[in-house]
């Protein structure tokens, strides 16, 4: 049972819409201008809100905001006069659910209505129901990397979208991965969609699958990726890279969860669950026309942003252990031990590759001839060592550098005392009646000062 608000001066269609939702057993509450509308929302717990466009005092699409982020965030299903379908699509691009015309209002509300309602439920649960989790090969207890795990174990509890986001190498994959693994659809296939690597001409057949004769060489019917995902995951990797024309074939398979195998009259459907990743700026991408907007509303529902390594540091120990003891258990040999000086070293970098160029700089290691039963930073390529070497540099300075400035009193004098007879004698010409009479010193102090600092007499 849901609670449903109507915004419509239309006091007859609201009354019969309002009749329709009672019978679904729903409950709702009518109101007939913008104003009313948005006072009710404001105190209330609706969860859907029918909104019409043209009201008397105010167009609704302009406020379809304000009511998104009423305090119960309800779904927004904007009922359109003919003709106003343009406003209606932008309405979408600010977060409403979807648009139904008027005149097809009875028959396709229960439909959105219904759809509606299981994504809030879904939304809802992801922030209530976490779960115990299966972290597998997930490795690192950093504060980061936690945090990321216990949304990976809100997502898994619910079938709502997520997208994956991080820089190269910090994990994407294998974060959605874990929330298939966790979920209810573990025992279904993870399928995997590389976007960025699928040949424009060829990504409709890849998802949708094609019938014998749908083109030249097609001697037999395919199926195709979205099938192969149907009761598990689809995994869109990279998902930003898209053809624009191909996002909004997406957008339409994410909606109705229904395709048509190239050739085909039949339209399927397919039962997956989407996850997606990317390592770009997608609301950035939006802002400059080459994401869609409306599909970037799916995909986030439920967004995961993975740390870089550099921004979980205290990790790298425990990913160096653990990826030594897969390579030790890979080559068959007994396992390494890690010395101080090469965490250290590997501690100093920044990784702009993240954990993936890690693995692959302890996989040099390995190629190392003259590694032994540890491994120490000698072992590492040249840059890390170089790094460490500055670092101790840097380190070690101050004291250094200190001791260097301020000799200590006697040494100083005598520094000075040295000087002082070097410029004497320089100026007297080695006269040292002179000499004697300029610094005021006997000539018997003045030849065992001479004779202290290995000066000659002339
Ligand atoms: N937390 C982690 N624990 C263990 N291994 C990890 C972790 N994060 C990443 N990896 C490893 O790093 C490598 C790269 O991971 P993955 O392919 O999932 O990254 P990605 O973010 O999808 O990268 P890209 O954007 O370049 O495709 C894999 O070998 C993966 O197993």
């Amino acid at each position: 049972m849901a609670d449903i608000l109507i915004v419509d001066d239309d006091k007859f269609l609201a009354d019969m819409l309002a009749g329709q939702m009672v019978a679904s057993n729903h409950t709702a509450t009518c109101v007939h201008t913008l104003q009313d509308g948005l006072a009710e929302v404001r105190g209330g717990s609706f969860d859907v809100v029918l909104l019409d466009v043209q009201l008397p005092d105010g167009n609704g699409l302009d406020e379809v905001g304000y009511f998104k982020h009423a305090r119960s965030e309800p779904e927004i299903i904007i009922i359109t006069g003919q003709g106003e379908a343009d406003g209606a699509e932008k309405a979408i691009v600010s977060g409403a659910w979807c648009y139904i015309e008027k005149p097809h209002v009875i028959r396709e509300l229960s439909l959105h209505l219904t759809r509606a309602l299981q994504y809030r439920q879904e939304k809802r649960k992801v922030f209530e129901v976490p779960v115990a989790l299966k972290r597998k090969n997930i490795i690192g207890s950093s504060r980061a990397i936690s945090e990321c795990l216990d949304q990976v174990a809100r997502a898994a509890s619910s079938d709502v979208s997520v997208l994956v986001n991080g820089a190269t190498g910090t994990g994407k994959e294998l974060f959605a991965k874990a929330i298939h693994e966790n979920s209810a659809r573990a025992d279904k296939n993870f399928v995997v969609v590389d976007c960025a690597a699928l040949p424009e001409s060829l990504i409709e057949s890849t998802l949708f699958g094609h019938v014998k004769g749908a083109f030249t060489n097609a001697d037999r019917d395919q199926d195709g990726l979205v099938k192969h995902a149907d009761g598990g995951t689809l995994f869109l990797d990279e998902v930003g890279e898209l053809p624009l024309a191909m996002q909004k074939t997406f957008l339409r398979l994410l909606q109705e969860h229904e395709y048509r195998p190239i050739g085909s009259s039949r339209q399927l459907y397919s039962n997956f669950r989407l996850v997606a990743a990317t390592n770009r700026d997608l609301s950035q991408w939006v802002r400059e026309g080459r994401f869609r907007e409306d599909l970037l509303f799916r995909l986030q529902a439920f967004t995961i942003k993975l740390p870089s390594l550099l921004e979980r540091r205290e990790d790298i120990r425990e990913l160096v252990l653990y990826y030594i003891s897969r390579l030790c258990d890979r080559y068959g040999v007994e396992n390494k031990g890690v010395a101080a000086d090469f965490i250290e070293a590997l501690s100093l970098y920044d990784w702009p590759g993240n954990v993936r160029e890690l693995f692959q700089i302890i996989e040099q290691v390995f190629l190392n001839p003259f590694l032994g039963p540890t491994c120490f930073a000698v072992h590492l390529p040249d840059k890390f060592r170089v790094l460490q070497a500055r670092a101790g540099v840097s380190v070690k300075k101050p004291p250094h550098s200190v001791a260097e400035a301020i000799p200590s009193w006697r040494q100083y004098k005598e520094t000075c005392e040295k000087e002082y007879l070097v410029k004497l004698k320089e100026y007297s010409h080695g006269n040292i009646s002179q000499s004697c009479r300029t610094a005021g010193l006997s000539r018997t102090r003045y030849y065992q000062l001479l004779q202290k600092h290995g000066l000659s007499v002339d």
